[in-house]
């Protein structure tokens, strides 16, 4: 798991890690650009753009000319845009502007013409992390230039003008891709910011993750690897019932499918055995679309506690309060709730009290929005989902690009795969399948979220590989056994 430190602890961290590593603050500069470089190298190649950097007066600036001379020596023809003179910029940055090569472009801010830039490859290294206030003055002036031109945009570390852990103020670079060092900073993963962050990569600059620990942070960005580490092992006697007991209940009014793509997705997700209980009519069609489907009926409710997990709310459409309150009073054992189960939650409050504990509630900002209230932003929802999860002991799952997990611990969990062609109906349908699966299959409540998201958003990006946007939530289902393949995970 990666920690996603705020922008303030960053300078705490380079010097404890210089320090670790026995190199100058210049040699981590040297490696944060060449991360950058490498990165440019493999997803540029010998395009033969040409390539102005726009450099700052701080370590963001001085990546920006390490950068300059790196790709000026694999070819391309660069130049370089200087909004500060040697004696008012960083250490580093001095260091890097000697070491400029003579034929690389050199301009002043006050004597470039923004139209040269047009068309080119424009590095945004005007402020990193450093920005502490809003641009002004000559800083403004470049990025609302840079704005207006064309040519693809690209960010080292962070857009010039976005904070690290805060909502932007005014103007910000407009980048189509950020590539972030190490690890992506919070405000980058928020829809916000969506407009100038773009694509965003993270590079790595060789600081461990448990180098990263010894700071404190409440935030987490998913990695592949500690996914893997969560899954449960399966020996060769395992039987189905190993694998879990889950039941589904929704799939009303006219709404079957919702319900049928959870199910389905949890028979893909490797559960043992997969109940539903939806609407009586639609018995046939459950059948129909999976033979492995059993269905049931009201009756179940005396046999309800025989479940390894279940999963309620696609589809379902309100339902008595009364018939909700009984599933959750007879049920003790975690629960993942969507969809109508949340919009029951949010229009009867004192169902909260009846959550068991542990539970994963899956909102969409809409549906989150009608849980807590309207939110300002989006920092300001992480901020009420950390208090929700915590107050009520459950693990709130606020869906989207960069789905985060909030736990009773207060930490906050952001979700690495995903692509936008999953934002179609019922793929979070499936997502309630595959958590509710590895419930069923004894995975905690943190690993199940934390396996669930990940796979969830592994399986989109296989899925729409083929089908890009004429992705559907099928496809995505589909997908879920070769995202285990992709792990490793058998
Ligand atoms: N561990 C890492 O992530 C590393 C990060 N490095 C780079 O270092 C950057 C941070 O460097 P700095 O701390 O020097 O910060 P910046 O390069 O963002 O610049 C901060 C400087 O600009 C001034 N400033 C801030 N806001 C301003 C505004 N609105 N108008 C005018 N001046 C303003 C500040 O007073 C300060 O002097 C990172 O973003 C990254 O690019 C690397 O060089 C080294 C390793
Ligand atoms: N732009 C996106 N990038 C990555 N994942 C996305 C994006 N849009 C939606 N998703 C994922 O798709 C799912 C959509 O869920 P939801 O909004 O509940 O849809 P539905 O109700 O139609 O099933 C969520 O898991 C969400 O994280
Ligand atoms: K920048």
């Amino acid at each position: 798991m990666l920690k996603i430190l705020s922008g303030n602890k960053v300078s705490e961290l380079d010097q404890s890690f210089i320090k670790h590593e026995n190199i100058s603050s210049w040699q981590l500069m040297e490696r944060a650009s060449l991360a950058f470089s490498n990165w440019f190298m493999q997803s540029h190649g010998n395009s033969g753009d040409k390539v102005f950097v726009f450099c700052g007066p701080g370590n963001n600036g001085g990546d920006g000319l390490a950068i300059a001379r790196q790709l000026f020596d694999k070819g391309f023809s660069v130049s370089v845009v200087l909004f500060s003179s040697l004696s008012n910029s960083s250490k580093d940055w001095q260091e890097n502007f000697k070491m400029l090569p003579e034929d690389i472009g050199k301009f002043q801010f006050d004597d470039f013409d923004f139209q040269l830039a047009d068309g080119g490859i424009i590095i945004d290294a005007l402020f990193g992390i450093g920005i502490n206030r809003p641009l002004e003055g000559k800083f403004l002036k470049a990025i609302l230039s840079l704005n207006k031109i064309g040519g693809e945009k690209i960010a080292i570390d962070i857009p010039s003008g976005l904070p690290s852990d805060d909502l932007v103020e005014g103007e910000a670079f407009l980048a189509d891709v950020t590539v972030s060092f190490q690890f992506p900073k919070l405000s980058l993963l928020v829809p916000d910011h969506v407009k100038f962050v773009g694509d965003l990569e993270v590079v790595d600059l060789g600081i461990p993750s448990s180098f990263l620990e010894r700071f404190e942070s409440p935030y987490y960005f998913i990695q592949s690897a500690s996914v893997k580490q969560g899954h449960t092992k399966f020996h060769k006697f395992s039987h189905k019932g190993d694998f879990g007991r889950v039941l589904f209940i929704g799939g009303r009014k006219g709404k079957v499918g919702a319900i049928i793509l959870s199910a389905k997705a949890a028979l893909r997700t490797g559960s043992g055995l997969v109940h539903v209980w939806a609407e009586g009519s639609s018995e046939d069609v459950i059948h129909a679309s999976a033979l492995e489907l059993m269905t049931e009926g009201e009756e179940v409710m005396k046999r309800i506690d025989d479940f390894d997990a279940l999963g309620i709310g696609p589809g379902m459409g309100e339902i008595p309060e009364m018939v909700f309150e009984e599933i959750l009073r007879s049920f003790r054992k975690p629960i993942v709730l969507d969809a109508d189960a949340l919009n029951m939650i949010a229009r009867h409050s004192e169902l909260w009290d009846l959550l068991p504990s542990g539970s994963i509630l899956t909102p969409h900002v809409g549906e989150f929005d009608r849980l807590a209230g309207k939110s300002m932003d989006h920092f300001d929802r992480l901020k009420k989902a950390k208090t929700l999860a915590e107050k009520n002991k459950i693990y709130l799952v606020l869906k989207g690009a960069y789905t985060c997990i909030s736990t009773p611990d207060g930490k906050q969990y952001f979700n690495s795969t995903g692509t936008k062609h999953m934002a179609t109906a019922g793929s979070g349908d499936v997502l309630t399948g595959i958590l509710t699966s590895f419930l069923g299959q004894g995975y905690s409540p943190f690993n199940a979220c934390v396996a669930g998201v990940y796979h969830h958003g592994l399986a989109g990006e296989i899925a729409s590989k083929e089908k890009v946007r004429g992705t559907i939530a099928s496809d995505i289902l589909e997908k879920i056994p070769e995202s285990f393949l992709k792990l490793g995970i058998d």
